[in-house]
């Protein structure tokens, strides 16, 4: 009679225990488990089980410090963990200890049986391989929220933490794409080296190629010196390519042929450089779209897309609307504004706002919050108030058109308008956008300057910029400023 496989569950949770030991021996296995780190270990030693599956929290260890210990003295038994704790840490230290796969709870037993089916399969030598890194020390988490979908953003990024694959990110604005990509790189091979980011869609079209590759003296009109492009600033690290929709063509040509061909020139060098950075790519955009109407190469597109992330949007993941409130609440506090809380109410519609401009907008709006409301608890009325007044700013064409003059809507919009009409007649082009947001940010930094009476650090703090932000736009606008008297 063969015997049959092994698996040893270490959870101190008996439902767990027992709803594992009830699916793994229908699926044909023989279990045995424990409550505790200590017995599962003992077991290990004696040479038992052909697969562990641990959780992290265990009354006497974690589960986390006993993967090292396992593949030192059994390198061949894969350990899965289950956790839930279900952070980014979790899932990149249960990778780099050396886990053979990471399940955030709650899981589906179908996946589980898929994951120990995986693991009796892998040849022992290519087990025996993977190394157990040894821990990175805790760090603060980059990235919050513990819904599914962040969740299975962290398997990603732990998986890829021994590989330099290019990565290509899709979500929409303010989503936290950057914030994906610099994980990538902190938890990376190459976290000792640069991360350079840079956005297509800020850089005007013309120099994109110049700001990418960098540019020799004299290779066009302007260029007095010789420039570094971000390629060369990126050698050993990270590049982030952000807004990768809205690169143009010729630069798209010739990042495509660096992909391929492992090195560039110069714009007017001609010395080719070897790239050594590893390429994180990002849009809002839908490429295959762009692909059909011509505007992005499908070529390029498949060298980018070798992992593709999608990260959802805000309103996707309303579970971690209440932790990432309170992130920033906290953040806001270590900043030095007071502390505040959130009511249940006030968090409840928070979760239910749609978030148009996804964490980025919430971050914003907690700042604000932070900064403004003078009782200690936000309130459902307050939230409700100040998701009213944003929203006109944020999203003026989903307001429906009304009737009313002095709604602010239709004040904006009848001087959008106006400049409309202004840019019509004086065929002057691309000044529209600079103009309107330009019209709207003088009197906002006016007015609210008025209200601080000066005080440019309250209105920093009020307008949820930056200090040295709001001083190089009041120069820009030439805003005359106040000075508080007394
Ligand atoms: N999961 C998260 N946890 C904590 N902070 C987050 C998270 N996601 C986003 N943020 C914060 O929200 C803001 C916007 O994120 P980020 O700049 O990464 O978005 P993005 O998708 O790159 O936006 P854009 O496309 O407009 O550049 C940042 O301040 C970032 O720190």
């Amino acid at each position: 009679m063969t015997t049959l496989p092994t698996i040893l569950v270490a959870d101190d949770d008996r439902s767990i225990r027992t709803v594992l030991t009830q699916a793994l021996g229908r699926a044909g296995y023989q279990v045995r488990a424990t409550s505790s780190a200590a017995t599962l270990w003992r077991w290990v030693e004696d040479g038992e089980g052909d697969v562990v599956i641990t959780d992290v929290i265990m009354p006497d260890e974690n589960g986390l410090d006993l993967i090292p210990r396992i593949r030192r003295i059994r390198p061949e038994l894969p350990v899965i963990v289950m956790s839930a704790q279900s952070t980014l840490t979790t899932a990149v230290q249960a990778t780099q200890r050396g886990a053979f796969e990471y399940l955030p709870k709650p899981f589906d037993l179908a996946d589980l049986l898929a994951v120990v089916d995986r693991a009796m399969k892998q040849p022992i030598s290519l087990a025996a391989q993977a190394k157990a890194v040894e821990p990175s020390e805790e760090e603060t988490l980059p990235l919050i929220g513990r819904s599914p979908a962040m969740q299975e953003i962290y398997r990603i990024i732990a998986r890829l933490t021994t590989t330099d694959l290019t990565v290509m990110i899709n979500g929409e604005s303010g989503a936290g794409k950057e914030l994906v990509a610099r994980a990538l790189h902190d938890y990376g091979r190459r976290r000792q080296g640069p991360f350079v980011a840079i956005n297509m869609a800020a850089i005007p079209r013309e120099l994109i190629e110049s700001e990418l590759f960098g540019h020799e003296r004299g290779a066009f009109t302007g260029a007095t010196n010789r420039h570094v492009g971000r390629f060369e600033q990126a050698a050993g690290g990270t590049l982030f390519l952000d807004e990768i929709g809205d690169m143009p063509p010729e630069a798209q040509t010739r990042l495509l042929r660096v992909l391929q061909e492992g090195e560039y020139t110069t714009v007017g060098g001609r010395q080719p450089i070897r790239a050594n950075a590893r390429i994180i790519a990002a849009t809002h955009r839908d490429l295959r779209a762009l692909i059909r109407s011509g505007q992005f190469r499908e070529d390029l597109f498949y060298r980018l897309n070798v992992v593709p992330i999608r990260l959802p949007p805000l309103r996707e993941r309303p579970d971690d609307i209440p932790v990432l409130a309170q992130h920033f609440l906290n953040k806001a506090q270590a900043e030095g504004l007071p502390t505040k809380t959130i009511d249940p109410a006030a968090m409840a519609l928070l979760s239910a706002y749609r978030w148009p401009g996804n964490v980025r907008e919430l971050e914003n709006l907690i700042r604000r919050l932070a900064a403004l409301v003078p009782q200690p608890v936000i309130t459902e009325e307050i939230v409700a108030q100040e998701l009213a007044d944003y929203s006109v700013a944020e999203e003026p064409a989903s307001i429906p058109a009304s009737d009313d003059a002095d709604s602010m809507t239709t004040v904006v919009e009848r001087h959008i308008a106006r400049l409309l009409a202004a840019i019509r007649e004086s065929g002057e082009e691309g000044v529209l956008y600079e103009r309107a947001l330009a019209e709207l940010e003088r009197p906002l930094i006016r007015m609210t300057l008025a209200e601080t009476r000066g005080n440019q650090i309250r209105a920093a703090a009020l307008l949820g910029l930056n200090r040295n932000t709001l001083r190089k736009k009041i120069r820009e606008h030439g805003i005359g400023v106040q000075r508080r008297v007394g």
